[in-house]
């Protein structure tokens, strides 16, 4: 029997049990906790030793704690620095504000990032990338601040590198076009806001490529570096010089004043400055030498022009300088931009008119003493959509200097030589001759005669009544290789006419070099020689040369009787000009019906 006290005596020894139970659970309980919270220390001083630096401080910026990498970076030990303000690292490169707005960033959202110049244990200064965070307490008071920071100097300097290789010249350092462009963005925009002009400056040195060509591209390039350090020297620091590539520079003058006279003043005076430095003489190696440079120039303020407009405008003003004789400098002109983009659109409206067969011949008679029609020349004409039938006086000297002188010219050859071949065939037109007009740089294209006799035999058209009419600037250049085709052309049969003679070079001397057949006088002389005695003198002078020299001669632009009859007196017998015919299309040269 259990007794009330032996009950007593059970419940205290549980109760005992129990408390010691607990005292224990409690124990293992402190145990764990103990080994969690020296876990989480652990970790955390893991964390704290990464590979950014680390500094802790307390509420009032004193720094309490470093870690192993924030040595490496700034060179600080920690007990060197602990105690210290963060300041210590200042690298003095950034302003009150900057520190301001760091701080403020961190009142109002408890942190800051961004890139900061520091200076080393060392004194060296560079750039970091630093994170500020501010810790709180429950009560939300800040209790310390915790920076990482990494060293960004690799980073920058690639980034330097890659921004120098994108916006510099490499032979001289200055500004490429993409910077150029950048800034003449700027300086427009601050140009229409204040009403101030500025200036851009196209230069162009004239005899680079002699200097590249004779001595070097090793020469050239010190020539180069030595133009850059003198257009530098004489802008001024806010001025921008810039290096477009090969021989081209610009220079951006900005604030030139409110008043364009003014503006054109200054611009002038220091493209002045520019003009005189450049022709200073240099020593390039051994030698001593001298170039000179073409200063296109203008203006640009509150108006709608782009940047292209600008640059566009200079370099034609540039080329206007190199046209009036180098070694010049010249304002842009709006007519001359108009003169050019007239000239564009020419050009390639012409390129279109080939492709689209909207070229035509026509043909002029030439005739003998007695009025007998002995051939005739052939003329190209181009029927345009728009503008009419445009002359061959405007559309050749364009084709010539595109070099659509070439195919063009060779479509005149073939389409003559057809007609030719055509006539060749009728009894009333076989002796007909074709004068066909050839360009210097078409004669002088290298497969010229290739081509040439290409078309004879495809077309059947005879070599002998062909006659190519040949210009004095094909000769300025005493040239084997034009004698050698001349010879080579007329070993096949074909003749050659010399066309506008008198007009040109006429050194005699190619005259007699030359297999030519027969002189042109030019129609500019044939116009007034009833009324001008000196063009009086130069036709019969050129009726005794080409007699002398056994050639026949021809009188062009013959436009009254009074005119034939005089040339016929000085012994001319052969006549082409309005008097006959105009040029015509073929269907209505005044031959024989069946000959057309
Ligand atoms: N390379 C090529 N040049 C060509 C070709 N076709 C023509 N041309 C050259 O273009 C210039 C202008 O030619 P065009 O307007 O055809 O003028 C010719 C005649 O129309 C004109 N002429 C003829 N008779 C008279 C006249 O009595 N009075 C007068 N005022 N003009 C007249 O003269 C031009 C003939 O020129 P030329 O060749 O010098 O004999 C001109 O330079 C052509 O050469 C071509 O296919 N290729």
């Amino acid at each position: 029997m259990v007794t009330g006290d032996g009950v007593v005596s059970r419940q205290g020894a549980r109760r005992k049990r129990w408390s010691r139970w607990q005292a224990m659970a409690e124990r293992q309980r402190e145990v764990a906790r103990r080994h969690g919270q020296e876990a989480q220390l652990r970790i955390a001083a893991m964390a704290f030793e990464t590979h950014l630096g680390m500094f802790v401080t307390d509420a009032e910026g004193r720094i309490l704690r470093t870690n192993a990498t924030f040595r490496q970076i700034t060179g600080y030990a920690a007990e060197e620095i602990v105690g210290h303000s963060p300041r210590i690292l200042n690298s003095g490169r950034h302003d009150d504000h900057f520190y301001q707005r760091m701080w403020c960033a961190i009142a109002d959202k408890g942190s800051w990032q961004g890139e900061i110049w520091n200076r080393r244990r060392s004194g060296e200064i560079y750039p970091q990338w630093l994170t500020i965070s501010a810790v709180k307490d429950d009560e939300g008071r800040i209790t310390n601040y915790v920076a990482t920071l990494s060293d960004i100097t690799e980073r920058k300097a690639a980034e330097e590198e890659i921004h120098q290789l994108a916006f510099y010249d490499p032979l001289t350092g200055l500004p490429n076009r993409r910077l150029l462009v950048d800034r003449l963005e700027s300086a427009l925009k601050e140009s229409r806001r204040s009403g101030e002009y500025g200036a851009v400056m196209f230069i162009d040195l004239d005899n680079f490529k002699t200097i590249n060509d004779s001595l070097g591209h090793h020469r050239g390039d010190e020539l180069l570096l030595i133009i850059a350090e003198r257009l530098t020297a004489i802008t001024r620091e806010t001025d921008t010089i810039a290096r477009l590539g090969g021989d081209e520079f610009v220079v951006m003058l900005h604030d030139l004043g409110l008043e364009a006279d003014e503006a054109a003043m200054v611009a002038e005076r220091v493209g002045e400055k520019l003009l005189a430095s450049l022709v200073e003489p240099c020593m390039l190696g051994e030698m001593r030498c001298q170039v000179s440079g073409s200063i296109g120039i203008t203006l640009f303020t509150d108006d709608l022009a782009t940047v292209n407009d600008i640059l566009q405008q200079a370099d034609l003003a540039m080329y206007q300088a190199k046209a009036a004789g180098r070694h010049a400098l010249c304002f842009f002109d709006p007519a001359m931009q108009a003169r050019v983009m007239e000239r564009a659109s020419l050009e390639a409206d012409l390129r279109q008119a080939l492709a689209d067969g909207l070229l035509r011949l026509f043909y002029q008679v030439q005739v003998d003493e007695e009025g007998q029609t002995t051939g005739v020349e052939a003329l190209l004409r181009w029927e345009h959509p728009e503008r009419g039938l445009v002359s061959p006086g405007v559309f050749i000297p364009v084709a010539e200097e595109n070099g659509l002188i070439v195919p063009m010219g060779l479509w005149v050859l073939e389409t003559a030589c057809r007609q030719l071949a055509v006539w060749a065939a009728m009894p009333a037109a076989e002796h007909l001759t074709m004068a066909v007009n050839v360009s210097r740089d078409q004669f002088r294209a290298p497969d010229f005669v290739a081509r040439l006799e290409r078309i004879l035999a495809v077309t059947g058209a005879r070599p002998e009544r062909l006659k190519l009419e040949l210009t004095e600037t094909l000769f300025l250049e005493d040239s084997e290789d034009t004698r050698d085709k001349m010879q080579r052309l007329k070993g096949l049969g074909i003749g050659f006419a010399l066309d506008d003679f008198g007009t040109g070079y006429s050194s005699l001397a190619y005259l007699k070099r030359l297999p030519l057949d027969q002189l042109k006088i030019d129609q500019s002389f044939v116009r007034d020689l009833l009324d001008d005695p000196t063009d009086a003198t130069i036709v019969t002078t050129i009726i005794t040369l080409a007699r002398s020299l056994e050639l026949e001669v021809i009188a062009e632009g013959v436009e009254s009787e009074e005119h034939r009859r005089w040339l016929a007196e000085q012994g001319c017998r052969a006549f082409q000009g309005y008097l006959f015919g105009r040029p015509v299309p073929v269907e209505e040269l005044p031959l024989a019906a069946e000959v057309v």
